[in-house]
């Protein structure tokens, strides 16, 4: 599914957000978590099955409420194998709830190895089929600082699939200006890359927008407001809303000015919401569904996407 296919979730929904998929077994209700280790064991199996139930559990509640959810790939990774089977297990079940699926790999490598992961990631097809892949996300992040030949891969696949993805051009964290702000040529470093994040992209789709997307964090609402203007035919992640300080009027920035061509990401505020409300974590699903409830009216005050 290509950025066509999330404008037009985002629209249906009335809600340009995405929820985020981290689940550390600590962040999984204890009712959960009891009920998987007494299956299982206290072992990888166990914290693997109660974060898929976890996840299987916040994907009902949120499914008419966010147009996408991002499974990020360190979270499952750290389970093993069980954990990256959970993994597509998770895609694969976002698929039956009608969301779009982004998953955050963040992978960077010369053009062979690219080209792999982007089998691996974006095809769907299995053994037997042109294209031998599993996971079939929809959309993935990619860290592209080691240049277009590490990108392109994977935009030939999402020409091929109708898919797309999201480059790494200002990141959230507070480290991000180290290397991105440094000067370079007559701009910033982070400015070099989107405007090769602009051009790699090639030819748009129906609502102008190209496969190859930009991370720009919330948390710096100058840069995001730079980037916009800089690079009108690309889509862009915004992460860093919620736990990391960002805010709906940072975020403003990062839209169009019909409100088109972005969608902001929560991992936390809404995963972990259930913490908050003083119970016993048995009202999880509740708690996620308000939390992204008001994420979403929140950002609704800042941006009309009609
Ligand atoms: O690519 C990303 O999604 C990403 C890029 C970035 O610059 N900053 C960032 O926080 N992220 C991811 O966005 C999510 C943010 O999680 P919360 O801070 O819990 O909302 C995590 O999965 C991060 O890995």
């Amino acid at each position: 599914m290509s950025f066509d296919t999330l404008q037009e979730k985002i629209i249906a929904r009335k809600n340009p957000t995405v929820a985020g998929l981290d689940p550390k077994p600590e962040y999984v209700p204890a009712h959960i978590l009891k009920d998987c280790y007494a299956r299982y064991g206290e072992t990888l199996e166990g914290a693997a099955e109660a974060v898929y139930r976890f996840n299987c559990g916040l994907m009902d509640a949120l499914c008419d409420v966010v147009p996408a959810v991002k499974p990020q790939a360190a979270y499952y990774e750290r389970l093993g194998w069980r954990g990256m089977e959970v993994m597509e297990r998770t895609i694969a079940y976002a698929h039956g709830k009608g969301l779009f699926v982004i998953a955050d790999i963040k992978r960077g490598d010369i053009g062979s190895t690219a080209s792999a992961y982007a089998d691996g990631w974006l095809g769907g097809a299995g053994v037997g089929k042109e294209r031998l892949g599993s996971f079939n996300a929809d959309c993935v992040t990619l860290n592209g600082y080691m240049g277009s030949d590490s990108v392109n891969p994977f935009l030939d696949v999402c020409r091929a699939e109708d898919k797309c993805v999201f480059v790494l051009v200002k990141t959230s964290n507070p480290g991000s200006g180290e290397l991105q702000n440094v000067a370079a040529g007559d701009g910033l470093v982070y400015q070099v890359m989107g405007d090769l994040v602009e051009k790699l992209g090639g030819a748009v789709g129906r609502y102008g927008f190209t496969p190859c997307g930009a991370v720009t964090g919330a948390t710096y609402p100058a840069e995001l407001k730079d980037l916009r203007a800089r690079m009108p035919r690309t889509f862009f992640l915004v992460p860093g809303y919620g736990a990391q300080g960002g805010t709906a009027e940072d975020v403003q920035h990062a839209f169009t000015r019909d409100g088109r061509g972005a969608i902001v990401n929560a991992s936390r505020s809404i995963m972990c919401a259930w913490q908050k409300t003083g119970r016993d974590g048995t009202d999880y699903q509740e708690a996620a569904r308000s939390a992204a409830i008001a994420m979403r009216d929140d950002i609704g005050r800042f941006v009309n996407i009609g």
